[in-house]
């Protein structure tokens, strides 16, 4: 790809973990996630990793049903992302990929407590990091952490791998006429209220100049081959 990135921060959703039957984590996803991460760091890609949680627990829609207080839901979709990030450490070890997670919720028995220097540090020896525990705060999402720890440890684009391909005119889910966008400016994903990400990330994302990449997760797309160019995306680039 060109645009001149090396280190990438990969945003994916806590479903990309999940079996096709929807069960919330799965061998084969994860091995397969792992592979295709592997062979983008041997393209040379720099990767931090945040990971979502909504394949366990989304915070706002527990809290809706009015039994449990946001603040505690949203604690426990942090402690989910903690769990997915511990087990995409333990896949891609198992691929040959040095990897550890380190959590914005201090866990030390557990795992590393994030802290931008040691990060720093793990991904100029070429390790890659998963960063779990969202922003530590609630009432904010992983788009929101991914954007945050991307700006932090001067990552050269966020590459949100989702459900779909790209960002699209309209929602392509509800609207089959939707036609991609390859290229737009933050400005202009704004103006035309394109849902890249949630609001507050991508805010973020324009204050600092970030580039963020949209493309699938879903096969035959992969991180790998979004960051080649050889699977459609959508740039958003100042
Ligand atoms: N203009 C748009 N372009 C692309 N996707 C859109 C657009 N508007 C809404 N979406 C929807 O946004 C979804 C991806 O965002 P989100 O649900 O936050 O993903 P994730 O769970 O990966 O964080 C897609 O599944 C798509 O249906
Ligand atoms: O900084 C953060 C990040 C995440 N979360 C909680 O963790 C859940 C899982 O994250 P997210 O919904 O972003 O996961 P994804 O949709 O990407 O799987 C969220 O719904 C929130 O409840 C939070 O409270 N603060």
């Amino acid at each position: 790809m060109a645009d001149n990135i090396k280190r990438v921060l990969v945003k994916l959703s806590g479903e990309a973990l999940a079996a096709p039957d929807g069960y919330w984590l799965y061998a084969q996803t994860l091995a397969h996630l792992a592979t295709d991460l592997a062979e983008t760091t041997g393209q040379g890609f720099e990767l931090a990793i945040v990971i979502g949680g909504g394949n366990i627990v989304r915070g706002a829609r527990m809290s809706q049903a009015g039994w449990i207080d946001r603040p505690t839901a949203d604690s426990m979709g942090m402690l989910a992302t903690v769990m997915n990030s511990l087990a995409l450490e333990t896949a891609l070890n198992a691929a040959g990929v040095p990897a550890r997670t380190m959590s914005a919720v201090s866990m030390p028995t557990i795992c590393e407590t994030y802290a931008r220097q040691p990060a720093l540090h793990h991904l100029d020896r070429g390790q890659v990091v998963l960063i779990a525990g969202g922003t530590g705060n609630p009432f904010f999402t992983t788009d929101t952490a991914a954007v945050l720890r991307a700006a932090e440890l001067r990552c050269d684009a966020v590459l949100k791998a989702t459900q779909v391909d790209g960002v699209y005119s309209a929602d392509p889910k509800s609207d089959p006429t939707a036609t991609r966008y390859d290229r737009l400016t933050h400005d202009e994903a704004i103006a035309r209220d394109l849902k890249v990400m949630d609001m507050a990330a991508f805010a973020l994302a324009r204050e600092n100049r970030l580039k963020v990449i949209v493309g699938s997760v879903h096969a035959p797309s992969s991180v790998a081959a979004i960051l080649s160019g050889a699977s459609p995306s959508t740039m958003v680039a100042p």
